[in-house]
């Protein structure tokens, strides 16, 4: 069978603890610079018997146009890294540095859409895609700039024509789509995805998963995505890291397929197999 992973390793010796910055990553990423350093990062939250420790010594190196997708049970901090990799939250330990600038505040060069789309109601669709626009990067950006870029966005997400439509007539796939759209106008380096697609049918899903791998490629981001669907992780990502409800355990597999895959092929089953064996075993639960 063909090789899934980055190497020979068998998966067995993957799934070891290897903190995710010590495995080796695909090597069509390789080749690629690293855009986001995430370095022995420790999250934690008070608790009752105090410092609740979540996430401990997490690294990460993020390459341009990469996609990695974060899965793990419910509250391992999925979430919290996310927001700590935009620059969103402070970790208690550790630095992320975009291009070798630290970060520890919300930076133009990363954006983010969230399972619910936000779209304020009474903005119509290229409004609203267009109020993404109004930061403090884009100031000197002329009328006709800001409406190249909405309807370069428009285009993207297909949704040519409902650029007068307000989010009331648009459906749950349609409004994902202005989302992402108004996200990757603003042309971020790095689009943060906390399960964006959860809410939407499986059929809208399955669609929305190609024209987001689309949208990303046409805008030549890198994409860090939080999903719960372990199918969802192996159809769109470079690289799948396992959160552990151990602290300091986190896991990662890295894909070298091309897409579109397959993930219903015997080698896709077999991983994803193998996914699911680690969760049941490991944490005693599935993502
Ligand atoms: N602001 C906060 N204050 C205290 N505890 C928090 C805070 N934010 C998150 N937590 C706790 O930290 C843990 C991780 O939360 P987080 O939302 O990052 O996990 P998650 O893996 O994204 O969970 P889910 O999959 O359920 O969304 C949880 O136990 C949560 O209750």
């Amino acid at each position: 069978m063909k090789a899934l992973y980055s190497d020979d390793t068998p998966l067995s010796q993957h799934i070891g603890a290897l903190p995710a910055s010590a495995a080796p990553v695909a090597v069509a990423q390789e080749a690629r610079p690293v855009l986001l350093h995430a370095e022995h990062i420790r999250i934690s939250y008070p608790g009752d018997e105090g410092e609740r420790i979540v996430l401990n010594d997490f690294s990460l190196a993020l390459r341009e146009q990469e996609f990695v997708a974060i899965i793990g049970p419910s509250g391992v901090g999925k979430s919290s890294l996310l927001r700590i990799l935009s620059g969103l939250q402070t970790p208690q330990a550790g630095q992320v540095r975009l291009n070798e600038q630290a970060i520890s505040q919300p930076h133009p060069d990363i954006s983010f859409v969230f399972q619910d789309p936000n779209l304020l109601p009474w903005l119509n669709v290229s409004q609203n895609i267009a109020y993404g626009m109004n930061f403090k990067r884009h100031k000197n950006r002329s009328r006709q700039e800001i409406d190249a870029a909405v309807a370069e966005a428009i285009d993207t997400v297909k949704l040519d024509g409902f650029g007068s439509h307000y989010p009331s007539s648009l459906s749950g796939g349609m409004a994902q789509r202005v989302a992402l759209a108004r996200s990757l106008a603003r042309r971020p380096r790095i689009l943060m995805l906390d399960e964006p697609l959860s809410a939407l049918d499986e059929i809208t899903r399955a669609q929305m998963q190609q024209l987001l791998l689309d949208t990303i490629s046409h805008y030549r981001a890198s994409a860090v995505m939080v999903t719960h669907d372990i199918d969802e992780a192996l159809t769109l990502a470079d690289r799948i890291i396992l959160l552990d409800k151990n602290a300091s355990a986190h896991r990662h597999w890295s894909l070298m397929q091309s897409h579109p895959r397959d993930v219903a092929s015997p080698e896709f089953l077999s991983i994803r197999a193998d996914i699911v064996h680690t969760l049941r075993n490991a944490f005693g639960t599935g993502a």
